[in-house]
């Protein structure tokens, strides 16, 4: 794996300090470090293309689910769940898988290195989006999942929607380009919903965002107690046990 990358220009002290960014727009070293929707940042070029072209074809070498594949066979968009395995149908965490595999490594020690005040990430599901496929607004669970989401995004650009959950007319959009990291924390984490829209072809401050294969990785810190976790370890999703557990709702 090629590791010559941004991070080798992090030290401790210009490691990115989630709490303190206040500007839309702060240079990080040679980062330019964007902030779009109050508590979300985007990194550009966070992983390199080599590194880009490497974890498609680790993740390619995986099996996907979705498309009439188990375990999440109603999905029309191909899933990869690692760590947690999560039920869309039960909308909750319903095995635990395991640790993160060795491919994922070299993104989570830049986390690590890159940005301050963040939990380890113990789960990974990547997504596929064919043109013409897109995920619905929605809000990552606040009770299952930590204050941190981040998500990389691979091959295509695409549009991504926030909008406000107590007043839809307050929306913002942006720009998700191939190898950038969207780290969603604060409001844009527990205010607003985001969302993927369907259309091949769309339009950024006049640029068009022609859609492609796109494959993303969304990174997230599950916040269950030891009970709950338990319950998660015990769970045999086929039959659904216990599977309606409110309090494990996970809006997707
Ligand atoms: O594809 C993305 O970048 C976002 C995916 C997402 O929102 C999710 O998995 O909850
Ligand atoms: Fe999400």
């Amino acid at each position: 794996m090629n590791s010559s990358n941004s991070s080798e220009h992090f030290t401790s002290q210009n490691k990115i300090k989630l709490s303190s960014i206040t500007s839309p727009v702060t240079e990080i070293s040679h980062l330019s470090l964007n902030s779009p929707v109050d508590g979300s940042y985007i990194i550009d070029e966070f992983i390199t293309k080599q590194e880009e072209i490497e974890l498609i074809n680790s993740i390619d070498l995986r099996e996907w689910s979705g498309n009439g594949i188990p375990p999440n066979p109603e999905m029309r968009r191909r899933t990869q769940h690692y760590g947690y395995e999560f039920s869309y149908r039960y909308r909750k965490v319903v095995q635990n898988l395991g640790t993160l595999p060795t491919f994922l490594d070299f993104i989570i020690a830049r986390f690590i290195k890159q940005i301050s005040e963040m939990e380890y990430p113990n789960m990974c599901i990547v997504n596929e989006y064919q043109v013409g496929q897109g995920i619905m607004p929605h809000m990552d669970s606040a009770e299952l999942f930590g204050p941190v989401i981040l998500s990389l995004s691979l091959l295509s650009p695409c549009l991504m929607t926030f909008t406000h959950t107590q007043d839809s007319s307050n929306q913002s959009i942006v720009l998700l380009r191939p190898r950038s990291l969207l780290i969603m924390t604060k409001s844009s984490r527990f205010n607003y919903k985001h969302s993927i829209s369907k259309d091949a072809i769309e339009y950024y401050n006049g640029e068009e965002i022609k859609r492609d294969r796109r494959v993303s990785l969304t990174f997230r810190t599950i916040v269950t107690s030891k009970d709950e976790e338990e319950k998660i370890v015990g769970t045999d999703c086929k039959s659904g046990m216990r599977c309606t557990t409110k309090s494990n709702a996970f809006h997707l």
